[in-house]
């Protein structure tokens, strides 16, 4: 069976978006998805997106890490959705409704309230999780958020110091999280400013992470380290994140299609 896809990315954080909204697409595994994120044998990707018709919102959209996980939210692929699209769209995912509207720059999006409590995370047992008593070598005193999908955020005085291509898969892996986490650290340059870096649950090193972000953001925030918006700057390029007066996260920042194409499912089966 041969299935189209449209390849984008935001910030370098990219995806191949297969769209079911018109014609049932069939439901790929795990390990077709891991076939086909291979950069080297697949398409490549650090996330395979699948739209599909929603009772309740504009469309639904079903995301998979480059390791066959589903997943409940991507920041940036609801902005690449957004532009794809070409108007104002609500999207139904696993993480909750988002509002997206594309602009100049790309899109922006509602990507409603984080979660704080363990429970929410989640966490293998009862923590605080502002600023979390444990520690992997350097990095201490996390906090956790969930944006729909889990983060850990470590603050620290320099994130290129960091070797997160080492500690990443390590915390991901610990089992104080059920359904492993990604890895975020950052480093307060302002109060309107902040570094970034992720390790991605699934992913692995991305160039960007837009629900990276915005959880990092809402907890510096919430520790009250930066003002209600703030730029995050990431290896691919810079977002812009803001609190509304309700708690509702808003995320802006471009998207892009890079091309087009089809390929046989056959061969990742
Ligand atoms: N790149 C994304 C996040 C994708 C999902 C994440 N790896 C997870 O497992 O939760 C973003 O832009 O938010």
């Amino acid at each position: 069976m041969r299935l189209s896809f449209v390849k984008m990315h935001g910030l370098g954080n990219d995806f191949a978006i297969l769209d079911g909204r018109d014609a049932e697409l069939p439901r790929l595994s795990p390990a077709q998805i891991a076939a086909l994120a291979d950069r080297h044998r697949g398409i490549g990707f650090d996330q395979l997106i699948v739209l599909s018709p929603s009772r309740t919102a504009d469309m639904a959209m079903r995301i998979h890490n480059a390791d066959g996980s589903e997943v409940e939210a991507c920041g940036n692929a609801t902005r690449a959705v957004a532009v794809l699209h070409g108007t104002a769209a609500s999207i139904e995912t696993e993480g909750g409704l988002l509002q997206a509207r594309p602009d100049a720059a790309g899109a922006e999006v509602a990507m409603g309230r984080a979660q704080f409590d363990w429970q929410d995370i989640p966490l293998a047992y009862a923590m605080d999780t502002r600023e979390m008593p444990l520690g992997w070598e350097m990095l201490e005193r996390p906090s956790a958020a969930s944006v729909g999908n889990p983060h850990l955020i470590f603050f620290v005085n320099d994130v290129d110091a960091v070797p997160l291509d080492t500690l990443g898969p390590e915390i991901e892996h610990d089992p104080l999280f059920p359904e492993r986490i990604n890895v975020n650290v950052a480093q307060i340059l302002s109060r309107n400013a902040i570094k970034l870096r992720v390790w991605e649950r699934g992913a692995g090193l991305t160039l960007a992470c837009g629900t990276g972000a915005c959880a990092t953001a809402t907890a510096a925030y919430r520790q009250g380290l930066v003002d209600g918006e703030v730029t995050v700057r990431l290896p691919g390029g810079t977002l812009t994140i803001r609190h509304d007066a309700e708690g509702g996260i808003h995320m802006a920042g471009p998207a892009q299609e890079s091309y087009r194409g089809t390929f046989e499912l056959d061969h990742f089966s």
